[in-house]
C-alpha cells in the first residue's frame, strides 16, 4: 500500500523546520483520507498489565514487551494497569487540573501565558493554538522537565528544545496556589519513573538490549499538560461524524515524542483514528494509563510502531480534564533508525533528527503564524524572504 508516509523520504533535503511542518502534515493528511477498512479487525487497544514486567525474571518482562509490541504493530495504543503511580498521586494531579482552570483569575493566567517565551510553556488559552487548524476549545497549562522534580536528580546537563539550560517553566505564584508545585512534582516523578520503565520494554520489545535507551533518558525531554475540556454548548451524540466549530476539544493529530502516558478525568473524549478513517471512541479503562506511540517511536523504528491519530471530543455534559505526558529522550539526542528496524537492503525512510529542534518545530507548527509562540509575523515573514532570496 503505497502512503505518504513511504513517500515522505523521497522528498530531497527537507529541513527540520519543513520536515516538522509539510511532513507532518502531509502525513497527517495520508492517515485522514486512509480507508482500510479490512486492516481494522487487527485494531485493538488491549489492556496490558505491568505488574509481571517489575519482575527480576527476565522472561516475565519479556513477556510484556512482547505484548507491547503486538500494540505498537497495529493500533499503537494500549492501556496500561498495576503502572505502580498511586491513585493519591492521580487523583492529586486532577484535582490541580481543576483549581488551576477553576481558581485562577484571567489575570493571574495572563502573566503565565505562553507567549511570554519561545518554548510553549506555561498557561495555552484556547484561541492561541491549533494542532491542525481547527477552532479548539481546550485550554491548557504545559510545564517542562526540571532536574528537582526528577526522582534521579538528573544528570546537570538538560539541554531544552532550544538548545539551552534554562527550564521555561512558568509556575503559578506560591501564594495563588499553594501546593500546586508539590502535587505536580509529585506526579512528574511518578510518571518520569514509568515512562523509563517502559522505556526498558520498548528495548526489550525491539529485541535490544534493555538499557539500550538509558543514557539518552538522562535528563529526558518531557512536557507534561493540564488540559480542559469544557463541555460543549451542543454536545454532539457519538454517531456524529461531522463537528461543527465549537465541538472539537482538540484537532486530529499523531504525538510527536516517543510515547505519551495519558492520565484523564472520568469524562471520555479521546478519539482514535482506525485504518478505516473511522474514529474508535476510547472507553476509559478505570485506575489505567493510555500509552501511545509518538512520531519519534514510529521514524525510529522506520515505521514499524505506529503513530496514530487520535483527536478530542468531549459528547458530554461535564467538563474533561486530561494530563498527558510527552515522554522524549534527550533533546541533543539525535534520533536515527535502530539497528534492528532496518533489514538488509533497507534503507532508512527518515534522516537522523535532533530530538529538540524538531519537537520545537512541531510546536511552532501549532501557533497562527507557524512561527513560534513569541511570533512577530511581520518580523518573521521578511527574516524568511530575505534567507530564501
Ligand atoms: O486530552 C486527551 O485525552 C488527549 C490529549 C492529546 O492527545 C494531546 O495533548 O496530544
Ligand atoms: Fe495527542
Amino acid at each position: 500500500m503505497a502512503t505518504a508516509i513511504a513517500n515522505l523520504p523521497q522528498i530531497p533535503d527537507l529541513t527540520t523546520r519543513e520536515e516538522a511542518h509539510k511532513g507532518a502534515a502531509a502525513y497527517l493528511q495520508s492517515r485522514l483520507a486512509a480507508q482500510n477498512d479490512a486492516a481494522d479487525a487487527a485494531f485493538s487497544i488491549p489492556v496490558i498489565d505491568l505488574a509481571p514486567s517489575f519482575s527480576d525474571a527476565l522472561a516475565d518482562r519479556q513477556a510484556v514487551a512482547d505484548q507491547i509490541r503486538k500494540a505498537c504493530l497495529t493500533s499503537g495504543f494500549f492501556y496500561v494497569v498495576n503502572h505502580g503511580v498511586l491513585e493519591s498521586t492521580r487523583d492529586g494531579i486532577l484535582k490541580q487540573a481543576e483549581r488551576f482552570f477553576a481558581n485562577l483569575s484571567r489575570e493571574q493566567k495572563e502573566k503565565l501565558h505562553i507567549k511570554h517565551g519561545n518554548l510553549g510553556l506555561g498557561w495555552e488559552p484556547a484561541e492561541y493554538t491549533s494542532i491542525a487548524g481547527d477552532k479548539e476549545e481546550k485550554e491548557g497549562y504545559n510545564f517542562a522537565y526540571e532536574a528537582a522534580m526528577d526522582p534521579t536528580g538528573g544528570d546537570g546537563l538538560y539541554r531544552n528544545l532550544d538548545g539551552t539550560q534554562y527550564n521555561g517553566n512558568r509556575w503559578p505564584k506560591k501564594e495563588d496556589m499553594p501546593d500546586f508545585y508539590d502535587e505536580i512534582k509529585k506526579y512528574y516523578g511518578g510518571v518520569l519513573d514509568l515512562a523509563r520503565h517502559l522505556f526498558r520494554l520498548f528495548a526489550l520489545s525491539l529485541d535490544l538490549s534493555e538499557t539500550y535507551f538509558g543514557s539518552m533518558t538522562t535528563h529526558p525531554g518531557g512536557i507534561a499538560r493540564l488540559l480542559y475540556y469544557p463541555p460543549p454548548k451542543h454536545a454532539p451524540s457519538t454517531s456524529q461524524l461531522k463537528l461543527s466549530e465549537e465541538q472539537i476539544g482538540l484537532g486530529a493529530h499523531s504525538d510527536y515524542e516517543c510515547f505519551t502516558l495519558l492520565l484523564t478525568s472520568s469524562t471520555p473524549g479521546l478519539e482514535i483514528l482506525k485504518p478505516s478513517g473511522k474514529w474508535h471512541i476510547a472507553e476509559r479503562t478505570p485506575d489505567s494509563f493510555i500509552v501511545n506511540v509518538g512520531d519519534f517511536l514510529m521514524r525510529w523504528t522506520n515505521g514499524l510502531y505506529k503513530s496514530t491519530v487520535h483527536r478530542v471530543v468531549n459528547r458530554s455534559t461535564e467538563a474533561r480534564y486530561s494530563v498527558p505526558f510527552f515522554f522524549s529522550v534527550n533533546y541533543d539526542t539525535v534520533v536515527e533508525t535502530l539497528p534492528t528496524c532496518i533489514k538488509e537492503g533497507e534503507v532508512s525512510k527518515w534522516k537522523p533528527i535532533r530530538a529538540g529542534e524538531y519537537i520545537l518545530e512541531r510546536l511552532n507548527a501549532t501557533t497562527k503564524d507557524g512561527y513560534g509562540f513569541k511570533a512577530n509575523s511581520d518580523v518573521h515573514v521578511k527574516e524568511e524572504a530575505a534567507s530564501t532570496a
